[in-house]
């Protein structure tokens, strides 16, 4: 079994290779387009929505069996045939050269693997199961999908424009972390969500500095802190 590393890669604009053009491979490429790579897919054959995806020159396309000069300049490859010869081959070819891979039919053979993803703005959640089950990665995906909507999206957007003005604002480094852990609190999310995203950064800094204050003085008369998870802090 083995431990995987979590990372958030930055791949805007690089090669990334997809092996495969079925509904695994079209599942592969929509996660990298929807992170800005330039995807190349090569396979025989292609899903409807890959072959869309290719007409509108959303992606590359080579319709033939994959060859390693594929992988040349690769920053990323997914071996997603249904041929188990056939990617593990081609993750053969990738690690000579060192282009991390993934494979399809077989977690453990490849360099890492895809976890299950929610996207509301910034806000990412990831969800893997190491290899385990893959259905329960969806699942739990499923449920963090539900429980913070689309309305995260925007509300993450507000949140990096405060904690811009926080910082350029507050040179004490504890007020800074004090401010920044009300700044995520239930009433300061509320707060953002209802000044949307246009509200002038003084604003929001002076809107937080009350909702700072109020904090304190919860803490005084020895209330619970918002957010909850945060008590262990204080
Ligand atoms: C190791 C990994 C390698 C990788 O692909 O990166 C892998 C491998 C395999 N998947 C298989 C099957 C299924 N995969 C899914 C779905 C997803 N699979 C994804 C990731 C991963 N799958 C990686 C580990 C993830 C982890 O464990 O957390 C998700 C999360 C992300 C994504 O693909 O983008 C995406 C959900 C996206 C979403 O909906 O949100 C479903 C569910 C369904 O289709 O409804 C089934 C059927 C149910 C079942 O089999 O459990 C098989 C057997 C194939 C066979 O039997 O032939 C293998 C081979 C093996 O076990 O090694
Ligand atoms: N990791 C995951 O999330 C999952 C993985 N799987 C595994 O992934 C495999 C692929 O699943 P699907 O996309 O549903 O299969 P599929 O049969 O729909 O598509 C396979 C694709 O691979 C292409 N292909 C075959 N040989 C090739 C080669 N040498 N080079 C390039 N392309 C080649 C075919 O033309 C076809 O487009 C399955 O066989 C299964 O083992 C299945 C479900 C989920």
């Amino acid at each position: 079994m083995t431990r995987y590393y979590p990372v958030m890669l930055r791949i805007e604009g690089k090669r990334c290779v997809v092996f495969g053009g079925g509904a695994v491979a079209e599942r592969k490429a929509a996660g990298l387009l929807e992170a800005g790579a330039a995807v190349t897919v090569v396979s025989p054959t292609l899903t409807p929505l890959l072959e869309t995806w290719a007409a509108d020159g959303k992606i590359a396309a080579d319709r033939r069996l994959g060859a390693a000069d594929d992988l040349d300049g690769a920053a990323l490859a997914f071996a997603a045939t249904d041929r188990p010869e056939a990617n593990r081959r081609l993750a053969e070819e990738a690690r000579l050269r060192g282009v991390p891979v993934s494979v399809a039919d077989d977690g453990e053979a490849g360099d890492f693997v895809a976890p299950a993803v929610v996207r509301r703005g910034d806000l990412v959640f990831a969800v893997s199961a190491s290899g385990a089950g893959p259905a329960l990665a969806a699942r739990l995906a499923g449920e963090l999908a539900e429980r913070y909507g689309p309305e995260y999206g925007p509300l993450a957007a507000a949140l990096r424009r405060v904690r811009a003005e926080v910082r350029a604002a507050v040179p004490d480094a504890a007020d800074r972390r004090r401010l920044l852990r009300t700044a995520v609190g239930d009433a300061a999310l509320a707060e953002w969500r209802r000044l949307g995203p246009d509200a002038a950064g003084a604003v929001l800094l002076a809107r937080l500095r009350a909702l700072a204050e109020e904090e304190e003085g919860r803490r005084g008369r020895g209330e619970p802190p918002d957010p909850p998870g945060f008590a262990h802090f204080s």
